[in-house]
């Protein structure tokens, strides 16, 4: 048994940022609701209170009863969380003067703290917040100021009890990894033994328990995240496993046939299935982004329901849905956060679908799924593949989908990322696309006036897809790869760069 860290959410968009983080300390851990904690605390060695977009102060926020974790086991509270340790004991919360959003430096540091090794004097933390404790409670020391907040971190004596008024858990705090791990370690006491191959071992025997002597199906999308599933579970069951590539129409240029091709060599029992006039059909007419990613998702869903009625005893739909998907789709742990899209693989299947579900990797990120699939022994052509939505190009053609915008995208598409390769830049980029716009815009070409398509290249940095920055591809590369698009693709006459980040924008248009 690993040692296990508790994050109760309040509904912070960072909350599985806290989860990765302890992670990538080779820890592991669980996000649970503040509202639905487990009943069993002996499991967890420590305990992590996340921020909220609620205020302390409010009536109707989370205010779990905590009487069972502090001071019994070693808590840590992080922004809202910290707030509510500072009022739950008798301390004052209040708006502060003005919202505080974005970089701050460390302005005092208590010395010998073993909570604060490495972070001196000026180290960079991250803020995101607009009340503030005014008073600590009785018993709380003052372990770090920034210039505005004069309780950025603090302790309640004679406890394993911390809060900190800054986030920890993302990239901008500088230190912030040091800090969970002085927590965790140094004064925990947890050791750091949650390895991929740690995850293999315990996963492959979890999956071969549950599953016994069913079958079941797999949607393999030719990705990163369902191939890694399709091979933990060819470990735990074998031939047991029968997977379905779906063509919904929706494909790169010749991705269908490719990546069939690419399966052959690892062993699996795949079968394709060309479903691209269901959901062509299905998809007729309707542009409500939220909408045609419902109606996807219905026919991926009756289309698995069909393939599994061909194989006796299939009793599970296994898919290789990963963290990040379900986060913006619901709330990571069942908790109070916005839905930002619905993911087409997180909906949950319909009452008249009798399989049940099973998701290895629903707890992973992108770049451990990765570290998972290395470990196995996979090919890196695969697992370097960038992430390719489940909807395709369906999410990326702004407005209805037809069948010849379809080609128009999937022909630039090509152009695209063809191009990256040749240029050595796909391996720079984390994911790449292009999208076709709802716009027509006045061209000139051969003298004649045109009236055609703009489409948008868009090239992303990222870990893990929660955030996200574009990419400075170097001008004479969008120049080639300008030209030649507009010069091959038919009904094409203009290319333009998105240059968003998220957020506020997010990477797919829809
Ligand atoms: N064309 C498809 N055929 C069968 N299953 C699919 C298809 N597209 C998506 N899925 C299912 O939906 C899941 C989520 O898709 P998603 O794109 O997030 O992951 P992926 O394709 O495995 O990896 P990546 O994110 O690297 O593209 C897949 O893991 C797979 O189970
Ligand atoms: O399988 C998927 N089904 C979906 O419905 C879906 N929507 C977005 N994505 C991918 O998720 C990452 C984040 O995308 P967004 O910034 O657009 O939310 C990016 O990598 C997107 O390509 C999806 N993947
Ligand atoms: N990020 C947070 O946890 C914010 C906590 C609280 N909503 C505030 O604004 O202070
Ligand atoms: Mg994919």
């Amino acid at each position: 048994m690993h040692n296990n860290v508790l994050i109760l959410d309040f509904g912070s968009q960072y909350t599985q940022l806290i989860a990765r983080r302890v992670r990538e300390l080779n820890i592991y851990s669980e996000i649970k609701p503040y509202n639905n904690p487990p009943k069993d605390l002996s499991n967890y060695q420590a305990v992590i209170l996340s921020g909220s977009p609620y205020s302390v102060r409010a009536e109707d926020a989370p205010h779990p009863d905590l009487s069972e974790i502090k001071g019994k086991k070693p808590l840590l509270g992080i922004c809202y969380g910290a707030q509510y340790l500072a009022q739950f004991n008798g301390g004052n919360v209040a708006p502060s003067a003005t919202r505080e959003y974005g970089r701050a430096n460390l302005s005092y540091v208590r010395e010998n703290e073993t909570f604060l090794e490495g972070l001196g004097e000026g180290s960079q933390v991250w803020m995101s917040h607009s009340d503030t404790i005014k008073e600590l409670p009785q018993g709380a020391n003052r372990l770090a100021s920034t210039h505005d907040v004069e309780f950025a971190a603090f302790h309640l004596e004679g406890e394993q009890t911390y809060g900190i008024q800054f986030h920890p858990e993302v990239y901008h705090t500088t230190d912030g990894k040091k800090l969970l791990e002085n927590f965790l370690v140094k004064i925990a006491g947890l050791k750091q033994d949650w390895t991929p191959d740690a995850f293999i071992e315990t996963t492959v025997a979890e999956l071969k328990e549950k599953i016994g002597d069913d079958k079941v199906i797999l949607g393999l999308s030719g990705g990163v995240d369902s191939s890694v599933a399709a091979m933990l579970l060819h470990k735990a069951i074998g031939k047991h496993l029968h997977c379905i590539f779906v063509n919904n129409g929706l494909l790169r240029k010749n991705e269908f046939e490719s990546v069939l091709d690419q399966y052959q060599h690892m062993g699996l029992n795949v079968k394709g299935v060309d479903a691209s006039a269901r959901f062509l059909d299905a998809l007729k007419g309707e542009s409500e982004p939220e909408k045609k990613r419902k109606i996807i998702g219905r026919v991926f869903i009756e289309v698995f329901d069909d393939e599994a009625h061909k194989v006796e005893n299939a009793k599970w739909l296994a898919q290789g849905t990963i963290y990040p998907d379900r986060i913006e789709s619901v709330s990571a742990s069942g908790g109070p956060s916005a839905v930002i899209k619905s993911h087409h693989n997180v909906g949950g299947l319909p009452d008249y679908m009798q399989l049940k579900i099973v998701e290895p990797l629903h707890l992973l990120f992108k770049d451990e799924v990765r570290r998972v699939g290395k470990n196995l022994g996979m090919d890196p052509a695969i697992l370097g593949r960038h992430p390719f939505p489940g909807p395709g190009l369906g999410i990326r053609i702004l407005g209805d989908i037809t069948a010849e915008k379809v080609s128009i995208l999937q022909e630039v598409d090509a152009i695209f990322i063809d191009g990256l390769k040749k240029w050595g830049l796909y391996d720079k980029v984390w994911q790449a696309g292009a999208m076709l716009l709802p716009v027509n815009s006045v061209g000139v070409m051969g003298d004649e006036r045109t009236y055609e398509k703009c489409v948008t290249l868009r090239a992303v940095e990222s870990t893990d897809g929660m955030t996200a920055d574009w990419v400075n591809l170097p001008y004479e590369f969008l120049q080639k790869t300008s030209n030649d698009i507009i010069n091959k693709v038919k009904g094409v006459n203009r290319v333009v760069y998105d240059i968003s980040s998220k957020p506020p924008a997010t990477i797919e248009w829809e």
